[in-house]
């Protein structure tokens, strides 16, 4: 009887392991005739792996490179040394790492249909983020992005008396002294959290205000979302194994930012009134035109929340970068106060802002050369093909099997030769004065193709007028320490990791 029972059993395995692998041999013939029919050929490089089974000397030296500051001079160092397309298995799965722009463009662009968010992404940023614009795939996302769009329209004419408002509260904080040194990246995180919760909630937090005018509620939901947006980041760093991490101070953070945010999109629900009467009356836009499409309280606030994740951090980047070259470069910075002087010390208008040519030149050139998102990636939703990386001279196209995570560097891609020429390291601003200069999937501060960013003309319209209007206030600006280099602190988004330390004196 027990010699029948293991007799089954083991008729029962044999027949288990021979479906395995005929599933395989199936797959396998499957993917060989897909890339047989593109023409595909064999990944051209393989990282050097010295563990092949789990990966983990890349894994350690990636979590190593991060917390010395280092990560992305290391990526870059990778690809020169590997290749451009490259490919390796992580814990068992495929990766392809890639800074080849036809690359880039099939996966974001022409064939983004056959790419997913990818679960590091979309588990890690729902524990705060909920479900919205910023963690979700098609068909969801298109959604998302059409309740969005008319809000980011009208959002073209952007509030420079907003701004302005702000940019008053920033300067009670400066010292003006031309001696006392003060962190501007700091404080630009201050203001561009103060705009952005008064632009989304139609309410601001006035984190710049001294501290008895603060709202109470206000400052404890600043406080709360930069600490649950740091534990989004380790989740998202050690996924997925960050979620094993306690959860109880982070809970307690989130609550704190729902109840802030759900005061107001409550009152957006009940109102319902059009965007224009909202914006008037001081409310939000976006809060108004994502209540004519919902009554779902909880998705409203995951798309206020993606907005003010995705747009707060990253401007002030921008802003705190772009001052950090200004305090050490005297030479651009006489080419904006130049610029700025044909206003003869008016509030520059939004035409006169957008037309700033030098300032515009300079934001690009601080985007490409200190990238606030200079990392993106993507997992395959189905088998698929890219351009560019096979055969020997890497300019065949590749087979992806669905499940394949693409890396992409675009902080590496900045720093092309092939596309800026030799002195692509350099800062220059005038570069882009050059109408030859038209890299395409070669610069992608807002990536590019369907999930390209919705608010960069919001951004670096806030960004120049922020500029312009602190030029006209102050006569100088020196670095604290003009020998200190800009190094990589990288989060969410990237900023300096020496923040931006520096001696005002007024105009
Ligand atoms: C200098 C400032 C900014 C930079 C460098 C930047 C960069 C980016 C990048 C690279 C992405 C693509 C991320 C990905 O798909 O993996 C993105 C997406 C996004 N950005 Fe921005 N952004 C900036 C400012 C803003 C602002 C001000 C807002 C809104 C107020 C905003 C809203 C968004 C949203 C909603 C997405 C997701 C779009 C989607 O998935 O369809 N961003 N941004």
């Amino acid at each position: 009887m027990a010699g029948a029972t293991l007799f089954t059993l083991l008729i029962v395995l044999v027949v288990y392991l021979l479906s395995i692998i005929y599933k395989e041999h199936t797959i396998r013939l499957a993917h060989g005739k897909l890339a047989a029919q593109h023409g595909c050929q064999p990944i051209a490089s393989k990282y050097p792996l010295k563990d092949r089974i789990f990966g983990l000397d890349f894994v350690i030296e990636n979590l190593k490179c991060s917390s010395s500051h280092c990560y992305l001079i290391n990526s870059l160092r990778r690809f020169q040394e590997v290749g451009g397309t490259y490919t390796l298995r992580i814990f068992g799965h495929p990766m392809i790492q890639s800074i080849e722009p036809e690359n880039v463009k099939a996966v974001f662009a022409t064939k983004e249909k056959d790419w997913r968010l990818g679960e590091y992404r979309t588990v890690s940023f729902r524990d705060l983020l909920g479900v919205g614009i910023f963690t979700l795939d098609r068909p969801g996302w298109q959604e998302s992005r059409a309740w969005l769009r008319p809000a980011f329209e009208k959002k073209r004419t952007a509030d420079v008396e907003l701004y302005e408002r702000h940019i008053g509260h920033l300067f009670q904080q400066l010292p003006h002294d031309g001696k006392t040194v003060v962190d501007l990246q700091d404080l630009f995180l201050k203001y561009t959290m103060d705009s952005s919760t008064e632009i989304l909630f139609g309410k601001s937090v006035d984190s710049l205000l001294p501290e008895s005018k603060e709202d109470v509620i206000a400052s404890g939901f600043a406080a709360a979302y930069e600490s649950a947006k740091w534990d989004v980041f380790k989740n998202v760093q050690l996924y997925p194994f960050g979620q094993f991490r306690s959860k109880k101070a982070f809970n307690a953070n989130v609550a704190i930012v729902n109840q802030f945010v759900d005061r107001y999109v409550k009152m957006a629900i009940d109102y319902q009134g059009s965007s224009e009467e909202a914006d008037q009356e001081g409310g939000s836009v976006f809060m108004m035109e994502l209540a004519k499409n919902t009554t779902d309280l909880k998705r409203i606030r995951s798309e206020l929340l993606s907005l003010l994740l995705a747009g707060r951090d990253t401007t002030a980047a921008l802003i705190s970068n772009t001052f950090f070259v200004l305090a050490r470069r005297p030479d651009i910075l006489a080419k904006c106060y130049a610029e700025v002087a044909t206003f003869n010390g008016g509030l520059p208008t939004l035409e006169q802002t957008k037309n700033s040519k030098y300032i515009s030149w300079l934001l690009k050139e601080s985007l490409r050369v200190h990238t606030i998102v200079p990392v993106n990636t993507r997992t395959a939703a189905k088998d698929t093909i890219l351009p560019v990386g096979g055969g020997p001279d890497g300019k065949s196209p590749i087979f992806v099997a669905e499940g394949t995570q693409f890396v992409s560097s675009i902080y590496a891609i900045h720093r092309r030769k092939d596309i800026y020429g030799d002195d692509a390291d350099d800062f220059k601003p005038e570069r882009w004065a050059d109408d030859t200069l038209r890299p395409k999937w070669g610069y992608l501060p807002f990536l590019g193709g369907g999930r390209i960013c919705p608010g960069q003309g919001l951004a670096m319209t806030e960004a120049a007028y922020t500029i312009i209007r602190l030029l006209q206030l102050f006569k100088d600006i020196k670095a604290e320490d003009p020998t200190l280099e800009w190094q990589e602190d990288l989060a969410i988004t990237c900023c300096n990791l020496h923040g931006c330390r520096v001696i005002l004196t007024s105009a």
